[in-house]
């Protein structure tokens, strides 16, 4: 049954058909239709979401929200990759203010996904990354397919798990948040629910039907959404992260970034020595601050840690004269000149000091001017 009220128009969008908004039955669909970057999130696509999601929260004739991404002729699906980390690039080299806008506005949304007053469904089906992971965590159905690959893989480029990880990623169990957010590892659809990272497993060939059902019914209470899912849900398969996870209990439960890489070096085991190399990749100052920001996080709510993540990611991005940032080095190696040799500074563990990670998480702003001061 839908229902019995017309959907209101919608405001005006300005990302260029890079966000689509309809309304089928008494559901919304959000499509992220950027297929070609894998959906990444530009400061209009940031705005248009923001504006359509605000709209349907307060239209009658709109009970629930899908959020999915439009995929590629011939290619693996894709949620989104995350923010454009190209436009990261470009702006943080140019002083383009419109970087600070992107996090501010992208961090409002992910809030604003965790507190939306209605059933919001994300669809996980594909790749579904850093930004990608903030306009989905906060969803009250998280559906992973086959195809998902879910990661925070903010610290292959010298940045730290933002768009909420901090708070997403230190709830889940034991200490597999600490060894997701360091090493960026991507997680299956089984191990994506074990993690608590997806609620629920559909194949892929099965999410038409679910949307038709979504569609059909009445949707007023978010439990009914949860039945629409589980009517045509399957088991994901076994998770291979049940095997690992006293391994990554015993070793990223350490006190500091030393004590995990010592923990590995010291077991000899395939996974230590993978793991170990992983994070042999990153940048060490990063890492460090990534791990103090799992561990902060733990006991913060949601509007503190995107508080906290806002000073981080302004401090990644203030490029003094001559230097430049770890992530705008990540990114240039990773995406721009694609050589992979990222120039870490420092360049080892050993050389990065408790005073060097502290800075990360001195506000640059008094609390009444925090751009986030709004977010509850
Ligand atoms: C506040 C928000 C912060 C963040 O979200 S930070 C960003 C976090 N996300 C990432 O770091 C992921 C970056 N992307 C990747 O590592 C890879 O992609 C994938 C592993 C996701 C997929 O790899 P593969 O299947 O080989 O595809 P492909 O050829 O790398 O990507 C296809 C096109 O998509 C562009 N693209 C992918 N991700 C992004 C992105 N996040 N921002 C901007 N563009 C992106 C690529 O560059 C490329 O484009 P071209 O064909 O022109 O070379």
């Amino acid at each position: 049954m839908s229902a019995d009220t017309t959907s209101r128009p919608l405001p005006a969008l300005t990302a260029g058909g890079h966000v689509l908004a309809d309304v089928r039955g008494a559901v919304g669909f959000l499509t992220l239709n950027r297929p070609g970057a894998l959906n990444a999130l530009s400061l209009p696509m940031v705005r248009d979401l923001t504006t359509v999601l605000l709209h349907w929260a307060s239209d009658p004739a709109v009970q629930a929200v899908v959020l999915q991404g439009q995929g590629r002729e011939g290619k693996p699906p894709a949620l989104c990759a995350g923010g454009d980390i190209r436009f990261f690039h470009q702006a943080a080299l140019a002083g383009d203010p419109r970087l600070e806008d992107f996090f501010t506005e992208d961090y409002a949304l992910n809030h604003l996904v965790h507190r939306y007053p209605k059933p919001y469904i994300a669809v996980m089906d594909g790749i579904t990354m850093g930004g990608g992971m903030g306009i989905s965590q906060g969803a009250s159905l998280r559906i992973v397919t086959e195809h998902s690959r879910l990661a925070m893989p903010e610290t292959h480029i010298g940045l730290f798990p933002d768009v909420g990880g901090g708070w997403f990623l230190s709830r889940c169990p034991g200490h597999v948040g600490e060894y997701l957010a360091m090493t960026g590892e991507t997680l299956g659809a089984a191990e994506a629910i074990e993690a608590g990272l997806a609620d629920v497993h559909v194949r892929a060939a099965d999410l038409p039907a679910l949307l038709a059902r979504l569609v059909s019914d009445d949707l007023s209470a978010a439990e009914s959404v949860r039945a629409c899912a589980d009517a045509v849900a399957s088991p994901p398969g076994s998770s291979s992260l049940a095997a690992r996870r006293d391994a990554i209990d015993l070793h990223f439960s350490q006190p500091t970034l030393a004590g995990i890489t010592a923990s590995l070096a010291g077991e000899a085991s395939e996974f230590a020595r993978h793991t170990l190399a992983a994070l042999h990749k990153r940048s060490p100052l990063m890492l460090a601050v990534t791990l103090a920001q799992i561990r902060r996080a733990r006991t913060m709510t949601l509007a503190d840690d995107l508080r906290m993540e806002r000073d981080l990611v302004r401090h990644c991005f203030h490029l003094r004269p001559g230097t430049a940032s770890e992530t705008v080095e990540g990114i240039r190696a990773l995406v721009i000149d694609k050589d992979h040799q990222p120039r870490w500074n420092p360049a080892h563990c050993a050389d990065v000091t408790e005073a060097m990670v502290a800075a990360f998480f001195v506000s640059p702003w008094p609390p009444h001017v925090h751009p986030l001061r709004a977010l509850v």
